[in-house]
């Protein structure tokens, strides 16, 4: 269990990043969500011991990892937003030497554990191939092989799907699913569907402040008979923005769809729709309804 109790966070430069963050986090996928300058990599970056906070208390079961971080690096596997590898180096190389950096001295357990990841992570046929050369797929599939080395029980990872392909993505989502099995993970990410497909428990971070928190279907639950859906001219947009509490607008096949949050069916030409966690999201989000949904 982990329990981050009132964090905080300014920068140098005046940026409250973590505003009190409290959440309580236990056993399987955890997503944050938020956009860009949430606070999500400040976050990941302080719960990894990478960074500390100005304020605010974290226990990993039971451990002040605050003053203690030592006993968490031992447990914790880390995926960082933006990660280097060296060139010319080949997979199975690289995977060794981070595994010798990580504490693992035996040889014969090194080797073994490294080939199971590479298993795990389907890139054993690519071992030989130098990593700086791997796909963005490939090398987040490497990024988790690396962040699980010493059996974590923590695992962190950070925005791991921006950029990739859907195919890729949706390789990467199975294999965090297979990992989440065992340990505690906390997934970074502004993109809606990784929390949807993969978390059983989210929060959305915003400011620097979680804004809601709960699990992914019960939050949709929340807003049941609530989401009206209309397509409109794109001229209109701010004419139903003062009138209405519109939480997304999209294009669909050129057209421009918003999204309405209402009890009562808003104005003729609306549609109730099933809502789904883009419209948690967008109707979470302070300065909405400046919000465009992904098509
Ligand atoms: N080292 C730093 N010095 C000053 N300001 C920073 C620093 N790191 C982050 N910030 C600022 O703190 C805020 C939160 O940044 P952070 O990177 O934690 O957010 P994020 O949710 O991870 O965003 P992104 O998805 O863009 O990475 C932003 O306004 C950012 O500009």
């Amino acid at each position: 269990m982990l329990t981050i109790s009132r964090l905080s966070k300014r920068y140098a430069n005046g940026v409250k990043a973590l505003d009190s963050v409290s959440l309580s986090i236990g056993n399987g996928l955890f997503g944050l969500l938020g956009p860009n300058g949430a606070g999500k990599s400040t976050l990941m970056r302080t719960l990894a011991t990478l960074q500390e906070p100005d304020e605010g208390e974290i226990l990993f079961d039971g451990c002040n990892i605050l003053a203690e971080p030592q006993r968490l690096r031992r447990q914790l596997g880390y995926l960082p937003q933006d990660f280097g590898v060296y060139p010319g180096v080949p997979a199975v190389q690289l995977l060794d030497h981070l595994a010798v950096l990580k504490g693992l001295t035996h040889r014969g357990e090194r080797a073994e554990q490294v080939d199971a990841l590479l298993q795990l992570t389907n890139l054993y046929e690519v071992r030989k191939k130098d990593v700086s050369t791997f796909s963005g797929g490939m090398k987040q599939r490497f990024g988790i092989a690396q962040a699980l080395l010493g059996s974590p029980r923590l695992l962190i990872v950070d925005e791991p799907t921006a950029g990739l392909d859907p195919e890729e993505r949706n390789r990467f989502h199975n294999l965090l699913s297979e990992v989440g099995e065992s340990v505690v993970v906390i997934l970074s990410t502004h993109i809606v569907e990784d929390v949807r497909d993969l978390c059983s428990k989210m929060a959305i971070l915003a400011g620097g402040q979680v804004l809601l928190e709960g699990e992914p279907e019960r939050l949709v639950e929340q807003l049941e008979g609530r989401v009206w859906r209309k397509t409109i001219p794109k001229t209109s947009v701010a004419d139903h923005r003062a009138a209405h509490t519109v939480i997304s607008t999209h294009l669909y096949g050129g057209k421009t769809r918003i999204h309405v949050l209402a009890d009562a069916c808003p104005d003729t030409g609306f549609e109730r729709v099933t809502p789904d966690l883009e419209d948690v999201y967008f109707s979470a989000l302070p300065g909405q309804p400046q919000q465009e949904r992904a098509a």
